[in-house]
């Protein structure tokens, strides 16, 4: 391998509120670019995975209005969705990933569109197409699946590429290894996911995708689930309405209308109560649910991690803190480091310096 060869690398990262697109040269962002998605842009899609031609265009117009060829890329490498459980690491994207990729695809979550994203560019132009550290990545101990219904095991879905991404950095600031830890990290998004992470792994995480841990700008988190069952079966509702709670037009959305955490602070700047009622509300889950991954962690943690797109609301974070910081220093990294991420497992792949791993 030539130690000095420099690698152009395409990142794709689709959330359910944005897609954010990078190239990279090695280490360096060369460009960047974050697409922000209204629910109008989606309104002819039946599921997620009708948004893989529009979220195709927002990528080649990127490429094309930087006079990048598709043709001198190296590599492209997406955010892998809903797989089955794996290891933490960098995957080469299979016809057995792509398939269940798309498989299940009343609940896919958008991350799934990174893989086949990134798997249809690498076909069409013959560039290796990668995913690292899918949301499916699954550290949980034993003691934390049981649901209370035989048959039903609680999963580890959740920002598993970017909390680790941050807490690595964090942790290097704090002078302590990851591997040395222990970790509250609470990402959030479109999703909120809050994780133990001990001495590197992330042991209990609600799951972001199925109704668990607190709800979100689009989705309802935990719901009591007796007047769930009165609603799927009032007649009322399809499954695909009852399913969209959970993934995609619950939380937030379905109080206020929308999904967009600026909007929300609009209107509580402009006196709306009910706004700053659903916005306490959530932080206030958002608390409670790192106050349940303290004592997973017996109460021994170094600090607590605020990182995603709500952690650059001031208001937010602020009534967050108000409930935890007596417990550890509280840590915000605003926005998400996903995109640097993503870059860094495709390049030790590229570099020879990890092997790539085989979805089987
Ligand atoms: N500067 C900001 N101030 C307040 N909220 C923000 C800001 N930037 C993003 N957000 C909010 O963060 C949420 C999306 O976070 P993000 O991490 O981008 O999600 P996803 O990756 O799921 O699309 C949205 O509700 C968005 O309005
Ligand atoms: C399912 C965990 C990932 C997640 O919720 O991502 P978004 O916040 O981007 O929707």
């Amino acid at each position: 391998m030539n130690p000095s060869k420099t690698f152009r690398i395409l990142v794709i990262n689709p959330g359910s509120t944005s897609t954010k697109i990078a190239v990279y040269e090695n280490d360096d962002p060369v460009v960047e670019q974050s697409v922000q998605h209204r629910p109008e842009e989606f309104k002819g899609c039946a599921s997620t995975l009708e948004q893989r031609d529009i979220r195709y265009g927002h990528v080649m117009r990127m490429l094309e209005a930087h006079g990048i060829p598709p043709e001198s890329l190296d590599a492209v490498v997406g955010r892998g969705g809903i797989i089955r459980p794996i290891e933490s690491g960098t995957y080469h994207i299979n016809e057995k990933m792509k398939q269940d990729l798309i498989d299940n695809s009343a609940t896919v979550h958008a991350s799934a569109l990174g893989g086949l994203l990134a798997a249809d560019l690498g076909e069409r132009y013959g560039i290796p197409s990668y995913v690292v550290d899918p949301v499916v990545v699954d550290e949980m101990e034993q003691l934390a699946k049981l649901s209370g219904v035989p048959g039903i095991e609680r999963r580890s879905i959740f920002h598993a590429l970017n909390a680790k991404s941050v807490v690595r950095k964090v942790a290097r600031e704090l002078g302590v290894k990851y591997e040395d830890g222990r970790f509250v990290v609470a990402h959030m998004g479109g999703g909120i996911t809050v994780g133990a992470h001990r001495y590197g792994r992330v042991i209990d995480v609600n799951d972001g995708i199925s109704g668990e841990g607190p709800f979100s700008p689009e989705r309802c988190g935990t719901v009591p689930l007796g007047p769930v069952i009165d609603m799927c079966y009032s007649g009322k509702f399809t499954r695909e309405e009852m399913t969209a709670f959970l993934s995609k037009s619950g939380g937030m959305l379905a109080y206020l209308g929308t999904n967009d955490m600026r909007l929300a602070e609009k209107y509580i700047r402009n006196g709306d109560d009910y706004a700053a009622l659903v916005m306490d509300s959530m932080a206030y889950q958002v608390s409670k649910e790192i106050g349940a991954m303290v004592a997973v962690l017996e109460g021994r943690l170094n600090a607590i991690i605020l990182t995603g797109g709500l952690a650059y609301s001031h208001r937010f974070t602020a009534s967050i803190k108000q409930r935890v910081d007596q417990i550890a220093p509280v840590i915000t990294y605003p926005g998400e480091n996903e995109l640097a991420a993503l870059a860094e497992g495709a390049l030790r792949v590229l570099r020879g310096e990890e092997n790539v791993k085989e979805y089987a």
